[in-house]
């Protein structure tokens, strides 16, 4: 990672090529009667570290796994790199979904835990194996790679989560909570390499979160969410430089954008109307 301070306009765009994901005008009700999204209009552009913020039930994991198409719209629709999903997984339209648990086999060492979605892309033994240590090393967790997880602390084991996500070299990251059940020193420390790889990785992220700190610290742009139903509140560019560091996060910049969530936090968990 560069030493020397960059801005945001110093990031962007990386590319000229088309935004990773629009969501154009997406709904999506619940068979429950739940409506979980109104209309939702969001461009995530190429090297962004986009945050979704709200309070509980705003629809924020649901929008992330429509982005993932693990969730159809109900109507309006999303377009990937500029086409439909079936162009995602080509060469630098590589998406992967990090969820809030690790997920990992109990079973199974670090190093098949990560290799795992190579295998079953079915990619040779011996190249897997090769690509499992670049990826271990990426998130410091190079020479764990023969413990079984239960010898690691949670915050490791998330590690390993980003490990089995990066080994499938991603354009993109969608990040539900990756960090919400950890402590705070370790899930500062995790936010911090997590900054450090998407700068080095070019990654573009989309990320989830409850905590104002995380999203200040992290993006380059929040998105406030409201529930009761689901929609946008407003958006916030985070226009300090990177990188960032503990400096940042007693910085009065920190502060003010802080503040600026709060009260758009307290909005969104006001307005709104009861629904099933
Ligand atoms: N599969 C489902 N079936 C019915 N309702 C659902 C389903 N998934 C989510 N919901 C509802 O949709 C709304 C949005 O849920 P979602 O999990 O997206 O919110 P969230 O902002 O991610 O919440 P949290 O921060 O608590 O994880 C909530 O009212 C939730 O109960």
């Amino acid at each position: 990672m560069t030493a020397q301070l960059m801005r945001l306009s110093d990031l962007e765009p990386r590319t000229a090529g088309p935004p990773p994901v629009e969501v154009l005008a997406a709904t999506k009700m619940f068979g429950n009667g739940v409506r979980a999204l109104e209309p939702i209009d969001l461009t995530i552009e190429e090297g962004e570290f986009v945050t979704l913020l709200g309070p509980s039930g705003c629809g924020k994991s649901t929008l992330l796994k429509m982005i993932a198409d693990l969730i159809t719209p109900t109507s309006g629709g999303l377009r990937w790199w500029g086409g439909d999903y079936g162009h995602v997984g080509e060469p630098g339209k590589k998406l992967v979904f990090v969820f809030q648990d690790a997920t990992l086999m109990p079973w199974a060492r670090v190093r098949a835990n990560v290799r795992l979605p190579l295998d079953l892309a079915g990619v040779p033994r011996a190249e897997a194996d090769a690509r499992v240590d670049p990826a271990l090393a990426l998130v410091g967790l190079g020479g764990f790679d023969h413990c079984y997880p239960r010898q690691l602390s949670g915050g490791m084991q998330m590690r390993v989560s980003i490990a089995r996500a990066l080994v499938t070299e991603p354009n993109l990251l969608l990040m539900d909570e990756p960090f919400g059940a950890l402590d705070e020193i370790t899930r500062n420390k995790l936010d911090q390499d997590l900054l450090d790889l998407w700068f080095a990785k070019k990654l573009t992220v989309v990320f989830v979160t409850h905590s104002i700190y995380e999203a200040v610290f992290l993006s380059t742009r929040v998105v406030v969410m409201a529930a009761r139903p689901g929609r946008v509140l407003r958006e916030v560019r985070i226009d300090a430089p990177y990188p960032r560091d503990d400096a940042f996060r007693v910085s009065q910049a920190f502060a003010a954008y802080a503040r600026e969530l709060q009260v758009l936090l307290a909005e969104a968990s006001t307005a709104g109307t009861p629904q099933p």
